[in-house]
């Protein structure tokens, strides 16, 4: 096993052995709270350009299977454990992870200190890091070589990752709706979700315009998930699908873009949320879901009012009770909503799977 060092921007430094690819890797350091998902979390898009610890002690118990991925590849930057499994156990399980993580070219790296480096990234907040195997610099030069390596603010990255050709996902049994999904990051679960319940899935670039959106005739527009900072995305489609009335959903990325679309703003968080037991209260009815999470902005919003939009009158739907950010928000008319939280649940728990099914009710009141 060779040396590796994790070298935070502070000049906080974490000694351990190298883990996955070789060689080096600069990103926003960020923490994992979920105890499972593991193969989820390394292929989510949101992550690109992240370096992600994982504070569950063991990881790779599972292995790694050909299920489970939320998109064609790791877009980790860099990956932090503490311990990594040194067997393989589960029937599904075709390689191990560190296999699989060399074979992506991720690098990463074993540390005894996770827990430490989560509490220094609670009081410092998130920021850039590099991971680096074998080092032959001394850690000044590297540090140096971390603060030189851009940040996650200011950001624009949904273009790198989202698909550059339009494809389709078929309704599963009968087909009940068309949707038109932007993708800018999108997890393969989502489209999965929505054509569960019947809806063929127009997955479309990042860059599509409106006039792009209504070439596929949709019942509804879906704004996915994604990497980078949401101020930097332009809202001029998402505008012009709310101007035309036409039912509206988003998650994550697509929830900070909808705020951002209603004239809100959107600011970072110190270090985010990532894991799968977020505790998330629905302010119509008082319910609270524990779902699943991952992000580092969110949307400054009025909570318990409702409040003028060009699009009519809205609220904050959601909201997390961890740190009353705001998890959520619709038009009081109901035609348009998102969450910054993942329905989806891949991985994580199924709470808030109701949300597919609204948009569906949605678009099946709209159509009629
Ligand atoms: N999962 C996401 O869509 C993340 C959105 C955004 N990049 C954030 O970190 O807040």
């Amino acid at each position: 096993m060779s040396n590796a060092v994790l070298v935070l921007e502070d000049g906080r430094v974490f000694h351990g052995t190298a883990y996955g690819a070789s060689g080096e890797t600069f990103g926003e350091m960020v923490f994992n709270t979920g105890m499972t998902g593991y193969q989820e979390t390394l292929t989510d898009p949101s992550y690109h350009r992240q370096i992600v610890a994982m504070t569950a002690p063991h990881i790779g118990n599972t292995g790694v299977n050909d299920e489970d991925p939320e998109s064609s590849k790791v877009w980790v930057a860099g990956y932090v454990v503490r311990e990594p499994s040194r067997v393989v156990s589960n029937w599904r399980a075709n390689r191990s992870l560190d296999d699989y993580l060399k074979e992506q070219g991720v690098v990463g790296i074993a540390i005894s200190g996770t827990r430490a480096l989560t509490r220094h990234l609670r009081e410092r907040g998130a920021m850039r890091a590099g991971i680096f195997t074998a080092p032959s610099e001394p850690v000044e030069a590297l540090v140096e070589r971390v603060r030189r390596s851009p940040a996650m603010e200011g950001a624009d990255l949904a273009a790198e990752v989202a698909t550059q050709e339009t494809y389709v996902v078929p309704a599963i049994g009968e087909k009940r709706f068309t949707v038109a999904a932007v993708d800018l990051g999108i997890k393969g679960m989502t489209p999965h979700r929505m054509a569960e319940r019947g809806c063929e899935v127009h997955v479309l670039p990042a860059t599509a315009t409106f006039e792009d959106v209504m070439a596929v005739r949709p019942d509804g527009v879906f704004f996915s998930n994604g990497p980078g900072d949401p101020a930097t995305a332009d809202v001029t489609t998402l505008r012009k699908v709310l101007e035309a009335g036409i039912p509206f959903f988003g998650i994550c990325f697509g929830n900070q873009l909808f705020g951002r679309a209603l004239g809100l703003s959107t600011y970072k968080l110190r270090y985010g949320h990532r894991g799968v037991n977020q505790p998330v209260q629905d302010v119509r009815t008082g319910k609270v879901e524990i779902s699943a999470h991952n992000h580092g902005f969110a949307v400054r919003a009025p909570l318990g009012e409702h409040f003028d939009t060009p699009y009519g009158r809205a609220e904050v739907s959601h909201v997390n009770l961890n740190d009353q950010c705001v998890e959520g928000l619709r038009l009081i008319d109901g035609r348009a909503f998102s969450v910054q939280y993942h329905p989806e649940a891949a991985a994580g728990p199924h709470d808030a799977a109701y949300l597919f099914d609204e948009f569906c009710e949605v678009m099946s009141r709209a159509q009629a």
